[in-house]
């Protein structure tokens, strides 16, 4: 993809050169920040002289490279950069969600430009993640978790006073670091000041550009709330800003009037299926239809962008959770009691209550969806759950033999107080027992909350903090 204009001398704003003030106090030192002068014959030493093992990749000012520097104590990226504004702004921004400056070097092939040194991103960039067949596509957990970390970044700039208007967020300028986080990098088109300071011709790269941005004085945060909207339609359904295979080739083209349409089944990358919640990934993509209204004014700020963003994490992540916190707790049983005999052991999961379940006049505080982990000669499997299922155990309080439903055989239940509630049974002495019984059996202890067992583990160091509180929460049933 091109640059619709792409002369950086002319792109950079330099209208401005006052220095940066932050409106609200960052996390992160916004100070300007050490930067460090290297000499050429160092960063020659460092790239092994732009050798081709060092090579990183190529973007339209010049090749990136590899560079060890301080013997070997510093790994950094080299580039090439025209005349900019990019290391000015880059030496007053420092934050872990953007790619920082490090320092500079007088290029000594053409003395106008310099070679930026910044942190080396070893996972590559989100748009090679996105659309490289080579790898599996990363999945919704990483992907809410990257567009999160993303809005972030760009919330912080936009914070400054005035703002910096990075100008060109598009998935090959989001790159990840050595613990997956994404982070924006390429600031070569960064402006910073306000849209009556901006001289500079529109600049960006097509397919993201924001179409409001056709004169200088269009320019504003919203350009890149904009372009922030289309990566995300590129997050979610895998398909790049421009695509000459589709009609529409344009992600916007396509993916607006699905969503006015409440086709959201339709937009989902197909690659890693269904979304694990299918109302959050509604959210997640309404939020990028109003990142894509045609009036700048309309579209949210950054913050909104940040805080709606975040709540469509959590959803994603809730699933997640559920499964990671069973692991947990069956693992933590099995270290306490190695005697557990695990084929005799029945365990339901019932999940959050669903509006539509209760809309179907179905048990109002649990959901119809039930997981079992049967015997060990039988397959984990899911089913639906109506009213009276619920309405007998609720009168059969305590744990009872239950006719299975599904297949053949008993199974044990435990009485399920609450939506989300998980209950163990496991055989032991003769008897069905829960491991909160079994555990107040062999250590003599009087736990009369349901909850002492997992406050037992998390104080093993077992359950962490998050997920500890999370349990209190959900009151899980043994
Ligand atoms: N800090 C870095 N760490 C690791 N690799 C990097 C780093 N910066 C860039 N790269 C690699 O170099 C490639 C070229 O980067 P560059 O920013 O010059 O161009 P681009 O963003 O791909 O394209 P354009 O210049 O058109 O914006 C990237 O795709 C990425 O793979």
């Amino acid at each position: 993809m091109r640059y619709l204009t792409c002369n950086a001398e002319t792109a950079i704003a330099t209208c401005h050169p006052h220095s940066l003030k932050k409106t609200k106090k960052p996390k992160s030192p916004t100070q300007a920040h050490t930067v460090q002068h290297f000499a050429y014959s160092d960063i020659l030493a460092a790239t092994n002289h732009f050798s081709a093992d060092t090579f990183l990749g190529k973007g339209s000012h010049g090749s990136v490279y590899k560079a060890t520097l301080h013997g070997g104590a510093l790994i950094a990226a080299v580039k090439k950069t025209k005349p900019s504004k990019e290391i000015e702004i880059l030496s007053h921004v420092k934050s872990p969600r953007l790619v920082n400056l490090i320092g500079f070097c007088n290029d000594r092939t053409n003395n106008n430009n310099k070679l930026i040194v910044v942190e080396y991103m070893p996972n590559g960039s989100l748009h090679d993640l996105l659309h490289s067949t080579k790898i599996r596509p990363p999945g919704w957990t990483e992907r809410v978790r990257f567009a999160v970390h993303l809005a972030k970044g760009i919330r912080f700039l936009h914070s400054f006073e005035p703002p910096v208007i990075h100008r060109d967020i598009k998935s090959s300028n989001v790159l990840i670091d050595e613990k997956w986080n994404a982070r924006l990098g390429d600031f070569g088109l960064a402006f910073r000041g306000h849209a009556a300071d901006s001289c500079v011709a529109p600049a960006g790269t097509l397919g993201y550009l924001d179409p409001c941005y056709l004169a200088p004085g269009d320019l504003s945060p919203k350009s890149d709330v904009f372009s922030f909207g289309i990566l995300l339609l590129e997050i979610a359904s895998g398909r790049h800003a421009i695509d000459v295979r589709h009609s529409p080739p344009s992600v916007l083209d396509w993916a607006v009037p699905l969503i006015r349409r409440g086709d959201f089944r339709e937009i989902y990358d197909q690659r890693i299926g269904a979304p694990p919640d299918m109302a959050a990934f509604r959210r997640l993509v309404v939020l990028a239809a109003s990142c894509l209204r045609s009036t700048a004014e309309r579209r949210p700020t950054m913050a909104e962008v940040v805080e709606c963003l975040t709540m469509v994490r959590k959803n994603f992540d809730a699933p997640v959770m559920w499964r990671r916190m069973k692991r947990r707790v069956v693992k933590a049983r099995e270290d306490l009691f190695p005697d557990w005999d695990r084929s005799e052991e029945s365990v339901r999961v019932v999940k959050a209550g669903s509006r539509s379940c209760r809309r179907n006049g179905k048990v109002s505080s649990v959901s119809g969806v039930a997981y079992e982990s049967r015997p060990a000669n039988h397959t984990v499997r899911s089913r639906s759950v109506g009213p009276g299922f619920f309405r007998e155990m609720k009168i059969n309080s305590g744990l009872e033999w239950y006719p299975s439903q599904i297949g053949s055989g008993y199974r044990k239940v435990s009485r399920l107080k609450r939506s989300r509630s998980m209950g163990f049974l496991g055989h032991y002495g003769g008897e069905w027992k829960t491991c909160h019984e079994r555990y107040k059996d062999t250590h003599d202890n009087n736990y009369d909350t349901v909850n002492s067992m997992e406050m037992e583990l998390a104080k093993l160091g077992i359950v962490d903090k998050k997920m500890e509180q999370k349990m209190q929460e959900k009151a899980l049933v043994c």
